[in-house]
């Protein structure tokens, strides 16, 4: 699984770019030129990320695309091919128990401890978490006001193996949370929600990042979910970057054209233009009441996806569009 380790890229502490202690302006994750390879299979081929304190970046690419492999990297459980590394200004790979103790993690589903009672589990978690506290960030997380945070009071003493579906992510979010993380790693966090839980989750993130400064990296599917929730997205495809920015940067970059559709006096109509407002302002001055049914459409996120997604599915570019990526950062 680390057939690549040979050709590690030499770290280089010294290299201004890279930052080698931890200081609050410095990106809490950091890659450059990270790759690995399984096999035979380079699944990242030169990946450069970046999040930084108390932003929300959401990971977004087709299945396959080596998303939970870089995620399980920037947490430790995986040693990378080659490239740099930085999260929370450490080397992963070098990452001792007091950095461990910073980062939360909720994977795909908490599968243990089924006979367990929820508040038993979150207590044994947070007891690791306790020598690592600080008066700026005690830790654990006092439980009742965990299982407050993430919807679960009054289910503190039911069996975790009694909990539904929805109730089991929230407690997978809690064992996450537990330590009162730095940087919170999500991987598609939603799935199993209904809508209104779905809601409920994407206030309790965006809370994290505005009050508590946590920083957010998470993987999702639901681009509605990147668009509400993330600061900045990336989109990896092919083991290469292929864009990233704000949702609204990304879908500039398809087309800067927003579609307008109305009626006037009941007849259908449809157009595309550049500035949006001033045609509505023009066509109210000019028409009045006739017209009705307004609607103004911008590229969504979605566009760019499948746009970006179907480029490289189908073979046609083999490497990241620099333009692109350069164009947002
Ligand atoms: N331990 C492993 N050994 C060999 N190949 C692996 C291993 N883990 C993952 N892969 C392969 O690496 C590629 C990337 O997998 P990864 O799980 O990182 O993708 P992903 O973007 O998270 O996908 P999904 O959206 O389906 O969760 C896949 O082709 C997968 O089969």
């Amino acid at each position: 699984m680390d057939s690549g380790e040979e050709d590690r890229v030499t770290k280089t502490s010294s290299d201004p770019v890279a930052p080698s202690g931890e200081k609050a302006a410095e990106p809490v994750v950091w890659t450059r030129g990270l790759r690995m390879r399984y096999g035979t299979t380079d699944v990242l081929r030169g990946v450069d990320l970046r999040v930084n304190r108390g932003e929300v970046l959401a990971l977004l690419g087709p299945n396959g695309a080596g998303k939970t492999t870089t995620i399980e990297i920037l947490e430790g459980f995986r040693r990378r091919s080659a490239g740099e590394v930085r999260v929370l200004g450490v080397d992963p790979d070098d990452g001792d128990e007091a950095w461990r103790a910073r980062l939360g993690v909720v994977l795909q589903s908490w599968r243990d401890h089924g006979k367990w009672r929820v508040r038993e589990l979150l207590d044994h978690l947070g007891r690791y978490y306790a020598p690592y506290g600080t008066p700026h960030r005690p830790r654990p997380y006092d439980t009742d006001e965990l299982l407050a945070l993430v919807g679960l009071t009054g289910r503190g003493d039911a069996v975790i193996a009694t909990l539904s579906g929805g109730q089991r992510r929230r407690l997978d979010v809690a064992v996450g949370l537990v330590g009162r993380p730095d940087l919170l790693f999500l991987d598609e966090p939603t799935v199993g929600f209904d809508p209104q839980a779905r809601r409920e989750f994407h206030d309790l993130i965006r809370r994290l990042a505005d009050l508590e400064n946590t920083s957010i990296l998470l993987t999702t599917h639901d681009l509605d979910e990147a668009e509400r929730l993330a600061d900045r997205i990336t989109i990896l495809a092919g083991g290469v970057i292929v864009a990233e920015g704000t949702a609204e940067e990304l879908a500039r970059r398809v087309s800067e054209v927003a579609e307008i559709r109305y009626t006037l006096d009941g007849r259908p109509h449809t157009v595309s233009v550049a500035d949006a407002t001033a045609y509505v302002r023009e066509l109210f001055a000019r028409h009045g009441e006739a017209v009705g049914d307004l609607e103004v459409r911008r590229p969504r996120l979605e566009d760019v996806y499948v746009a970006m997604v179907r480029e490289f599915e189908s073979g046609r570019r083999t490497e990241a569009p620099s333009g692109l990526v350069e164009a947002v950062r």
